[in-house]
């Protein structure tokens, strides 16, 4: 089993780089696990309590389980990944059952920032883009398909991701085996990414 970590900041172009890399490669062999859909169940707090959580912080998310699931899957268990609302910022009451496959990608802004998720990762790779492209792919999306106006984005830019990035993303990249640079699409670096996964498969 292959397990890679692809970390970098919102709006860098994770979920991009990734389904680039699953583009042609068998689905039977390859598996994701986002480290959104390990956001801290907040059933017990209101909408409006929910819309003040800073989720750029690493206290936002439930390590324990993402490692627990990751554990799982390495011994070639089968897991029930949370499914996350970006809208309502809570899981959902459904579950994605996740099979154990040759190959685990898991991304996300902060899987870096556990030890204990960096230790399972064979291969590091951090997805870079500028911050102001990230802003500016930031907000067509979230306002597209997150249900968010321009306000929303741009004071919780200006006061939560601008600094938990530099504080808790950023410097993370130092971490990486391979980084990315993803201000235009890089089909260079997913080619090379997909030659490893070939070649373990
Ligand atoms: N290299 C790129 N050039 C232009 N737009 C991009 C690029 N990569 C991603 N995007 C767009 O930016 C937005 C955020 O990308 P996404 O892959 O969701 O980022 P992340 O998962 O890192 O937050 C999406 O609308 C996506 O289509
Ligand atoms: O309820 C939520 C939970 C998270 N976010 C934001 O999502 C991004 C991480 O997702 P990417 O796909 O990597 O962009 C993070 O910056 C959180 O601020 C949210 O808006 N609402």
């Amino acid at each position: 089993m292959l397990i890679i970590g692809i970390a970098g900041g919102t709006g860098s172009g994770k979920t991009t780089v990734v389904n680039q890399i699953l583009n042609e490669l068998p689905d039977d062999e390859v598996c994701v696990i986002s480290q959104d859909s390990y956001y801290n169940a907040t059933t017990n707090l209101s909408y409006e309590e929910r819309t003040k959580i800073n989720f750029d912080h690493p206290k936002a998310i439930d390590f324990d389980l993402l490692v627990k699931h990751l554990t799982q899957l390495k011994k070639g268990e089968i897991i029930e990944q949370p499914v996350y609302s970006f809208v309502t910022h809570n899981r959902t009451e459904d579950t994605h059952i996740t099979h154990p496959k040759k190959v685990i990608i898991v991304e996300g802004i902060l899987i870096f920032n556990s030890k204990r998720l960096r230790d399972l990762f064979d291969i590091k790779i951090f997805v870079h883009a500028d911050a102001d492209e990230r802003l500016i792919r930031r907000t067509r999306r979230d306002i597209e398909e997150r249900g968010r106006d321009i306000n929303e984005v741009l004071s919780r830019y200006q006061n939560t991701l601008k600094p938990m990035h530099q504080q808790f993303i950023e410097p993370t990249k130092n971490y990486a085996d391979i980084i990315i640079p993803n201000d235009r699409y890089n089909t260079v670096a997913v080619d090379i990414v997909r030659t490893v996964i070939s070649n373990k498969l």
